[in-house]
């Protein structure tokens, strides 16, 4: 698989931080039902690993996939746990290669030109842009536009619903990411409609 596949199913990847194993499953049916099948579970908390393995065993109709992969070893525990993919929020070597290394596709961050250039030398032309909002947002994607006309971005940090059109409408934007479809009362209430419906809106999302 390429990352870039990850784009064709939604507009939008959820960023999903699991603080309880059991809600894994059912989280990632209540996602699916609403049109979302590509998920991002952080490797923030010590329940993601076991959620991302339930999620890989339970759910066929969900990729998953691991956030937050900050080294080699993260990327080893994300494949070896069933993930189809990686997300970093930013971009090294040392992950790269683990990724190379272990036939994960990776989904590498980046905030800067610099960044963007040290990941292109590695072969990568989809990345993610983060944080967004805070980094510079919609005009720092137009800018790198110029410099970048091969590259394309998954815009995270700061989105929210009613912002990811915007971000959705640049050329080089082809999926952007967040939490916000997935509100921590929800989560811990189960509301597993609520969230159904969130991604409904979500991929109701279309470029202009
Ligand atoms: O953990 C990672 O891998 C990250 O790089 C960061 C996440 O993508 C953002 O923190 C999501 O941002 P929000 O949608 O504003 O919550």
């Amino acid at each position: 698989m390429n990352t870039l596949d990850l784009c064709q199913y939604a507009p939008v990847i959820p960023v999903i931080v699991l603080n309880r194993v059991e809600h894994a499953v059912p989280m990632a049916r209540a996602l699916a039902a609403g049109g979302v099948r590509v998920l991002e579970v952080t490797l923030r908390t010590p329940q993601a690993l076991d959620s991302m393995r339930q999620i890989a065993a339970e759910v066929p109709d969900a990729i998953v996939g691991a956030g937050t992969v900050r080294s080699a070893a993260d990327a080893r525990a994300a494949k070896e746990a069933g993930c189809q993919f990686a997300v970093s929020p930013g971009f090294t070597v040392e992950v790269a290669q683990a990724c190379q290394e272990l036939d994960l596709p990776l989904l590498p961050g980046v905030a800067t030109a610099s960044e963007v250039m040290l990941a292109q030398s590695h072969g990568f032309r989809f990345l993610k842009f983060f944080p967004a909002t805070a980094a510079g947002g919609i005009p720092l994607l137009k800018a790198l536009a110029g410099p970048f006309p091969d590259v394309v971005f998954c815009p995270t940090g700061g989105i929210t619903l009613a912002t990811a059109p915007d971000f959705l409408a640049l050329p080089n934007v082809k999926v952007c990411g967040g939490s916000w479809l997935l509100p921590q009362d929800a989560m811990d209430a189960g509301d597993w409609d609520r969230i159904t419906t969130l991604a409904r809106e979500a991929c109701a999302l279309r470029r202009p």
